[in-house]
């Protein structure tokens, strides 16, 4: 049987259950998760949290411009995440691999062939990819928004089955019951025009998007034939419940 292919897009508000720390609850909760689905799915996870994971460690001096400290901070806190997923992935029996890439890297069809390549290989080998921005030499992710562009570009890169981009809520609430304090969950999408209406101006914490660029994500997917699933990644068990529709969430056709 053909294994489905999976890209999850993790935001720095998940692996730090809103917290100013990596969780590494979170990473395991994941981790067991792609345990138990293994025979039947493979999974690229696009993770975010390089920036808050050096929060932990470091205070950085700068004169220099915001977002360059930014950078800096990716740059030291990138290996300390990908320890931290290697340690706990490991644990559950997992390989993992790391991916830098940029928006530009999927301008170019040379650049686009090695990434798909690459990932094919460490797939077929049962590594599972995690890929982030390479903030070193790209600010777009940290300026504009967040990883969840870099997912659909990555999801409909790879060919995809489903694309799962796990955040701080139950997916997308209608604007109305976000006004009324009482969030309902929007279970379904096909009118994508009416949905963009249904975005509020706020964001979480630590996040830097917004919903509003994950419908766009969801748009990019959707070009591709990909579905694109918003859920609830403060949830446990946040990947196999949606699956079992035992939580509500936003699902993208
Ligand atoms: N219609 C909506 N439904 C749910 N959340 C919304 C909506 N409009 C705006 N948001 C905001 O989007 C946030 C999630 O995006 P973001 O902060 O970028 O998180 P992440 O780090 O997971 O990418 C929510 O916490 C909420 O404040
Ligand atoms: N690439 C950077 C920033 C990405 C970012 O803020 O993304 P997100 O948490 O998805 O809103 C990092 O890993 O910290």
């Amino acid at each position: 049987m053909k294994k489905q292919r999976i890209l999850l897009k993790v935001g720095s508000n998940t692996l730090t259950k809103e917290t100013n720390n990596i969780s590494r609850g979170k990473i395991e909760d994941i981790a067991n998760q792609i345990a138990q689905l293994k025979n039947s799915c493979e999974f690229v996870i696009v993770s975010s949290g390089a920036i808050a994971a050096a929060k932990q460690f470091v205070k950085l001096e700068s004169k220099g411009k915001e977002i360059t400290v930014k950078q800096a901070l990716a740059s030291i806190g990138q290996p300390h995440l990908i320890r931290i997923y290697q340690e706990i992935f490991r644990e559950a029996g997992l390989l993992t691999s790391q991916c830098l890439l940029s928006y530009s890297d999927f301008e170019k069809d040379e650049s686009k062939t090695n990434i798909v390549n690459t990932i094919n290989v460490l797939v077929a080998n049962n590594y599972i990819p995690i890929i982030n921005e390479n903030d070193t030499v790209a600010t777009d992710e940290i300026k504009f928004g967040d990883n969840d562009k870099l997912g659909a570009l990555t999801a409909s890169l790879l060919k995809a089955d489903l694309f799962i981009i796990a955040t701080n809520t139950n997916g997308i609430y209608t604007k109305e019951s976000i006004e009324n304090n009482a969030p309902k969950t929007i279970e379904l999408v096909e009118d994508f025009e009416a949905l963009v209406k249904e975005v509020v101006n706020s964001k979480s914490s630590h996040g830097s998007g917004g919903m509003q660029s994950k419908i766009e994500a969801a748009s990019v997917a959707k070009k591709s034939n990909i579905e694109t699933w918003i859920v609830n990644g403060l949830d446990d068990n946040f990947i196999v419940n949606a699956m079992d529709n035992k939580v509500p969430f936003t699902k993208i056709k």
